[in-house]
């Protein structure tokens, strides 16, 4: 078995019944042991992905192999997947520790009883609910309700974990506590997990890499930084960043690019950095706010609209050609509402995105 590839998911398809295509041949790997996220805009197909591969969807095509075996012809309880749900789904008459231990009371896993409760009581360890072992999952909190659910899926010791968007029913602040729960837990159990998020955010800090889809298709699988850093295309640089990337329409021509109240020469772009010739033409000029800063010469001349505090910076918003834009800023520096400024761009961290939304520098 190669390790890089423990999980690995090849050509994956599914058409629903009603003729929708929500997976569009979809290939991606897993390392052992690694933390993946799987990452889009509600609809995208993340749910359906992990529904296949946990056995509660049939496949309309392609293969999922797991530890070097296909499990398409295994049943879904036979598959050794473990699986929290965003609701936790956890049994009400049942007590903490009675939840936990119930995937080892019933089926082929049946284990006896106090071999079941010591296994049950070690996952209660590490997931920190010990001392809600009598209680009834209605008097729990939402956290609490969601490490039973994780300690529950991995009493079986499955050969991987799946979470479906976990943290959804927490309050912000428990969801930056527990994420990081999980992540210490997987690590510390050594579990290879799928997590599924709309929250780009999640996945950049918990993932060991992101696997970003759009419309049932891969956009970019990739760790988090280069996600950020080199898009592949429009979407993802739209998609991934906060706050939001900014984006100019420009035109190509006669070695210039032109956009409204600025032009860049094409001589001034690092040229190692072109993935395709650049052709004469309209383009979507991108740039990540922090990449603009306040000089006294710059591409762009602009008022400031709204500034708004984020943390140890500041976001100032200014409208260019009718769009709202931004800058991010440290704290030291001084401007007001209303003030004319100019930005520079750091060339080397600009993007051209084509109309399609293909990459070229
Ligand atoms: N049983 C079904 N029949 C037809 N279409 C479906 C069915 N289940 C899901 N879909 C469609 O397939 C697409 C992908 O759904 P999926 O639940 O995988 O998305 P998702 O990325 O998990 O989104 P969310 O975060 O909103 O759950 C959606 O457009 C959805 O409407």
């Amino acid at each position: 078995m190669n390790e890089d590839k423990f999980i690995q998911v090849n050509n994956l398809e599914k058409t629903y019944e009603n003729g929708y295509q929500a997976i569009k041949s979809v290939t991606f790997s897993v390392k052992k042991g690694d933390l993946v996220c799987l990452l889009g805009p509600s609809g995208c197909g993340k749910t359906t992905t992990l529904n296949m591969i946990a056995g509660l969807l049939n496949p309309t095509g392609g293969d999922i192999i797991v530890n070097g075996k296909s499990l398409l012809n295994v049943a879904p309880k036979d598959r050794n997947i473990g699986y929290v749900f965003q609701n936790y789904a956890l049994y009400p008459h049942m007590t903490v520790l009675q939840n936990v231990m119930f995937p080892m009371t019933v089926g082929k896993n049946k284990k006896p009883k106090d071999e079941a409760e010591r296994i049950a009581k070690k996952f209660m360890k590490l997931t920190h609910i010990e001392e809600l072992a009598d209680q009834k999952p209605g008097n729990l909190s939402g956290g609490q309700q969601q490490r039973v659910s994780i300690a529950r899926a991995l009493v079986q010791e499955p050969q991987i974990l799946l979470m479906d968007e976990p943290l959804s029913n927490l309050d912000a602040r428990l969801r930056l506590k527990i994420r990081e729960e999980i992540r210490n837990l997987v690590k510390e159990v050594g579990i290879t997990t799928l997590f599924v998020t709309h929250d780009q955010e999640e996945a950049l800090s918990i993932g060991d890499k992101i696997i970003l889809f759009h419309n049932g298709v891969i956009q970019q699988d990739d760790k988090g930084q280069d996600l950020y850093l080199e898009p592949n295309n429009q979407f993802v640089a739209n998609f991934i960043g906060n706050p939001v990337i900014d984006n100019f329409d420009v035109k190509v021509a006669n070695d210039q690019i032109v956009g409204s109240d600025f032009e860049i020469p094409v001589a001034k772009l690092n040229s190692s950095k072109f993935r395709s010739k650049l052709a004469d033409g309209d383009y979507t000029l991108s740039i990540r706010p922090e990449n603009l800063k306040l000089a006294d010469e710059g591409e762009l001349s602009e008022v400031i609209d709204d500034i708004e505090l984020i943390g140890r910076e500041r976001v100032l918003k200014f409208n260019h050609a009718g769009i709202s834009q931004r800058a991010l800023i440290d704290l030291e520096q001084e401007v007001k509402r209303g003030d004319k400024v100019k930005f520079k761009m750091n060339l080397d961290r600009i993007y051209l995105f084509k109309p399609d939304g293909e990459r070229i520098y």
